[in-house]
């Protein structure tokens, strides 16, 4: 079973939004996490939406610089939850991608679809009984959120979770915000995306982007590696320090808000 690491510096404060703005460049491509970074975490998926402020600032800066939401959840879901034509967006942690001149869909993981839906099938009869337990099928992982769930159910849970893991080929277990992810096993992350969709737009744009990823979970680190290789910018959303590949650190969501509205209303 394999789980994505983490970095082992805290990642410090970022100074002023409009300082952390001109770190940005003049051309920045911008990679969005969803949940916890442009939504607050809520105590259910389908209640995290976004609010009209950010949709607007979004769209806005979407006229002046690429812009990606690079998510865990499955794509369609987050295009519409964000609700905007025009963007990238890359679900399932990047496996699945689609926007205007940009299309990747992981063959590998597609040959693991019948294995992901038999893990879904036996996770739902495993967890039947327990109260809580909220199972998610996308396209390229089953989730299994337990944010709800009393300490026994939870445990119910997780015992059901390693079980079903250990005995199929071809997944890995993932752990994320109260929720662990079974995904394929496949070496492919947001990171990854990234690193993809920055070689698409130097093959299609003559301008050269600063890539900037805001992301907030253990599966973001992937992306914050990725964007210091590549010589750009990653920003943490964590209420507390800790341990990041990220460049610094805004303590929550609003923050983010105020940050992407920052560089909407710069010169
Ligand atoms: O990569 P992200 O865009 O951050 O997506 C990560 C997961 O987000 C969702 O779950 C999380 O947010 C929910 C709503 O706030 C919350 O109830 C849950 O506890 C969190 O784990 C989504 O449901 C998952 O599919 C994503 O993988």
């Amino acid at each position: 079973m394999g789980m994505s690491s983490s970095a082992a510096t805290v990642a410090p404060d970022c100074e002023s939004l409009d300082s952390l703005v001109e770190r940005f460049g003049p051309s920045p491509a911008l990679f969005l996490d969803y949940d916890g970074t442009l939504a607050p975490i809520q105590p259910r998926p389908e209640q995290a939406t976004l609010s009209e402020d950010v949709r607007r600032t979004l769209q806005q800066l979407a006229q002046r610089y690429p812009v990606a939401i690079v998510s865990g959840r499955e794509r369609t879901d987050v295009e519409d939850l964000v609700g905007l034509p025009g963007l990238i967006y890359a679900g399932s942690h990047g496996l699945d991608i689609a926007g205007p001149g940009v299309r990747w869909d992981s063959p590998e993981a597609g040959h693991l679809l019948p294995t992901l839906d038999q893990a879904f099938d036996r996770l739902l009869e495993d967890t039947g009984s327990a109260s809580g337990i909220l199972i998610e099928r996308k396209r390229y992982a089953v989730a299994v959120h337990y944010r709800l769930a009393a300490e026994g159910d939870k445990q119910l849970a997780w015992e059901s979770v390693e079980r079903v893991c250990q005995s199929m080929s071809g997944l890995r277990l993932a752990k994320g915000k109260k929720v662990w992810e079974l995904r394929p096993d496949i070496d492919w992350d947001k990171g990854r995306a990234i690193e993809w969709l920055c070689a698409q737009l130097r093959r299609s744009e003559p301008a050269s982007y600063l890539p900037v990823f805001i992301g907030d979970d253990v599966t973001d680190e992937d992306g914050f590696r990725s964007v210091a290789g590549l010589g750009g910018v990653g920003v943490l959303v964590a209420d507390t320090p800790r341990p990041s590949a990220a460049t610094c650190r805004v303590p929550s969501s609003a923050a983010v808000a105020g940050l992407l509205e920052a560089l909407q209303n710069r010169a």
